[in-house]
């Protein structure tokens, strides 16, 4: 059976500013996102990725375009609507992990449920499951200040995914992390896509991480530049990691982290 499409982006543009000072950071995107895969978006500085995640959270309106969720355009949600596809349909999984410094990681991670009326009680399940997977029971009562990047991370995680959201948004999950803990959250990220069909869309500028996702999108100057699929049964990690790195040279833009 072929697998059910969760999302579908449909020639996206987005510009910021006016008059002289526009930028046209989207210039026509189109592609889907089915249910189960680990998506990447690959692209040099400045190309759009953060923008085209942002349009998917909601967080900013494209300029023109659509972005269906089954067949309803997201940017026609308003009020309850658009409240439970925040907060039920997407996670976000942010660079500089956003924890909150004044509550425990334990709150941090079950803070999204709380705006939905779910109590603590009600998500402790979940929330262990999580711990144990993420490997943060450890840390679940210490507060941000308390933890390494790296667990740091992990809870962010933990938050990003404990209302069960349909697809999780990660925007350079491992960028402030060094390589060992970059490779210890794409483990278990991947797991987690592996063994619960979790779709993650992953923008990333390191060849690393990328390497763990299905398919990943290269994006150049606004355009979808070229795509890579990753051959589940026959390629190693190794083979698909050199595919990405070839065609980020040939992407250029000077930044790419390939670690
Ligand atoms: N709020 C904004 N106002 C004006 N221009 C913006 C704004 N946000 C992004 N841009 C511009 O839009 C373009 C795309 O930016 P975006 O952050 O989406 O790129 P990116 O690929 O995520 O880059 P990076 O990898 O450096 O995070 C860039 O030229 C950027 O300067």
């Amino acid at each position: 059976m072929n697998p059910k499409r969760i999302l579908r982006v449909e020639q996206i543009t987005k510009s910021y500013g006016k008059g002289d000072n526009v930028t046209e950071a989207l210039k026509g995107i189109s592609f889907d996102v089915l249910e189960g895969e680990f998506l990447g978006i690959m692209g040099a500085s400045g190309s759009g990725k953060t923008t085209l995640l942002n349009c998917i959270a909601t967080m900013i309106k494209p300029t023109s375009g659509k972005i269906l969720l089954q067949s309803s355009d997201i940017s026609s949600f308003k009020g309850t609507q658009l409240a439970d596809y925040r907060g039920r349909e997407i996670g976000y999984l942010f660079q500089e992990f956003e924890l909150l410094d004044n509550l425990t990681a334990r709150e941090n991670i079950i803070l999204p449920l709380s705006l939905h009326h779910v109590t603590g009680r009600q998500a402790e399940p979940e929330l262990q499951e999580l711990a144990d997977r993420l490997d943060i029971k450890g840390v679940l009562d210490k507060f941000p200040a308390q933890m390494s990047g790296g667990q740091k991370q992990r809870v962010a995680a933990a938050r990003a995914l404990i209302s069960k959201p349909s697809i999780v948004l990660a925007d350079e999950p491992t960028g402030a992390l060094d390589s060992k803990n970059s490779k210890i959250l794409m483990d278990k990220l991947s797991a987690i896509n592996k063994d619960q069909q979790k779709t993650i869309l992953l923008v990333t500028h390191n060849a690393l991480a990328a390497s763990y996702c299905s398919r990943i999108l290269f994006i150049q100057d606004g355009r979808l530049f070229h795509e890579l699929r990753k051959n589940i049964e026959t390629e190693t990690p190794d083979r698909f990691y050199g595919r990405i790195v070839t065609v980020m040279a040939q992407l250029g833009g000077g930044s790419a982290n390939v670690l």
